[in-house]
């Protein structure tokens, strides 16, 4: 497809949740390169639906990623913990995963009757991004699955049936490795439409990392000194035993090593409605801002961790990673070695045993080099039939 003759080709690129940010701006950035000869290649609009709302959550990241505010804000909040969100026209209320998209598909819809880009781009697998693949769809937009192919198995995790149902139902699909894009082919999606484009994830990391670097860690903390704890799965902090087995091995594993540990909103109200807390020797942390985060993982021993771009991140970094979870969706981070899945009684086992020195060392992930930004961009000139761009470097 092709937009009309002079006319620049106009991309919706969907910000729902906190991790789908680092992801956009691998693309944005790629579009807004220094020295593209006739400037960005398309008008690109960021639109946020409003999932994330609060500035710990999302708008504090935006300046740290290079990002700029987002031209269209749909203010449809999430709420399904019962714990008020900011943000915006739609106010949040105690009604889930459904209430959550069908506002958020309602308000996309809205959005694009009245503006139809040329391709809308979404990123990950959170319910936002389900939501705004099927409103562009109904509305016969073309839609762009920024992290495709990424399967755990685990139907029980809405991340999982999000992310089958947004690649089911999008015309391009860029995967973050060469197996993952083998496996989208194999699934009967056309080759022309997968693109093996690498981790975008990895693009913001870089270029990020010496800035995140220079941050100071927060009091207490010393380089190499302490361990990271990073915990949201509903699966993991819904329900008070598991929530409760979770900070038991928390517990030993921070009388082995001192761990930071950055609350997220979902957590906090969790901890809080069971009358539980962070158990001595960890100092718990509000929500960071990117760099922040980054400086803390960069600077750290290890991570012990329930989320998905924290293990792609830790992988990049060469620190050992230990996810609390029975699956992972990004099985090429264990392949790379340096992360493991752990149980919660395992997990001071597993500190014993990254400070003894016996912790794989990550091997490089093909494509996880910077270049997944470029790689994108040069697929949806491709598909919007617009002239392909060379960049200076
Ligand atoms: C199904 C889904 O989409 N889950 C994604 C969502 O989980 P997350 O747990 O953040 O899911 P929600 O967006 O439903 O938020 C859960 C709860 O967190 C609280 N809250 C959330 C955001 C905010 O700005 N303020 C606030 O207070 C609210 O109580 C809300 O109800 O984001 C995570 C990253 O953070 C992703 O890894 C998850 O895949």
């Amino acid at each position: 497809m092709s937009p009309s003759p002079g006319r620049r080709p106009v991309l919706h690129l969907v910000a729902a949740a906190r991790p789908n940010l680092p992801k956009l701006a691998a693309l944005w950035h790629a579009l807004h390169e220094d020295g593209l000869p006739a400037g960005p290649p398309c008008r690109v609009v960021l639109l946020h639906t409003g999932q994330h709302a609060d500035p710990a959550m999302f708008g504090d990241h935006l300046a740290d990623l290079g990002l700029p505010e987002p031209h269209v804000s749909l203010g449809v909040a999430s709420g399904g913990g019962g714990v008020a969100s900011g943000g915006g026209g739609v106010p949040a209320g105690a009604d889930g995963h459904a209430g959550l998209t069908a506002r958020t598909l309602l308000a996309c819809a809205a959005h694009w009757r009245a503006h139809r880009p040329d391709l809308v781009v979404v990123a990950g697998d959170v319910n936002g991004t389900l939501a705004a693949a099927l409103a562009a769809r109904q509305l016969a937009l073309p839609v762009a699955h920024l992290e495709a192919g990424l399967r755990c198995g685990d139907r029980a995790m809405p991340e999982e049936i999000n992310r089958r149902a947004v690649d089911a139902i999008s015309d391009l699909l860029w995967a973050p490795d060469e197996a993952t894009a083998a496996r989208l082919l194999a699934e009967g999606h056309p080759p022309g439409a997968v693109r093996a484009v690498g981790n975008a994830m990895i693009d913001s990391l870089l270029r990020n990392l010496d800035a995140a670097r220079a941050r100071p860690l927060p009091a207490g903390l010393a380089p190499g000194g302490y361990g990271v704890v990073t915990l949201h799965r509903a699966a993991n902090v819904d329900d008070a035993a598991t929530l409760a087995a979770l900070l038991g091995g928390i517990a030993a594993a921070a009388r082995r090593l001192p761990l930071a540990w950055p609350l997220h909103p979902r957590t906090a109200a969790r901890l809080a409605a069971f009358g539980l807390a962070p158990p001595p020797g960890v100092l718990a942390l509000p929500p960071l801002g990117y760099r922040d985060f980054l400086g803390l993982l960069a600077r750290a021993r290890l991570v012990a961790t329930d989320s998905g771009g924290v293990q792609e991140e830790a992988t990049a970094l060469d620190l050992p990673c230990l996810t609390l979870r029975p699956s992972t969706e990004r099985p090429v981070t264990l392949a790379a070695g340096s992360n493991r899945l752990v149980r919660p009684e395992g997990l001071a086992a597993a500190v014993a045993a990254v400070l003894a020195g016996v912790w794989p060392r990550a091997r490089p992930i093909p494509l996880w080099d910077g270049g997944a930004g470029r790689r994108m961009r040069a697929h949806l000139l491709e598909f919007l039939g617009a002239e392909p761009v060379r960049s200076a470097a």
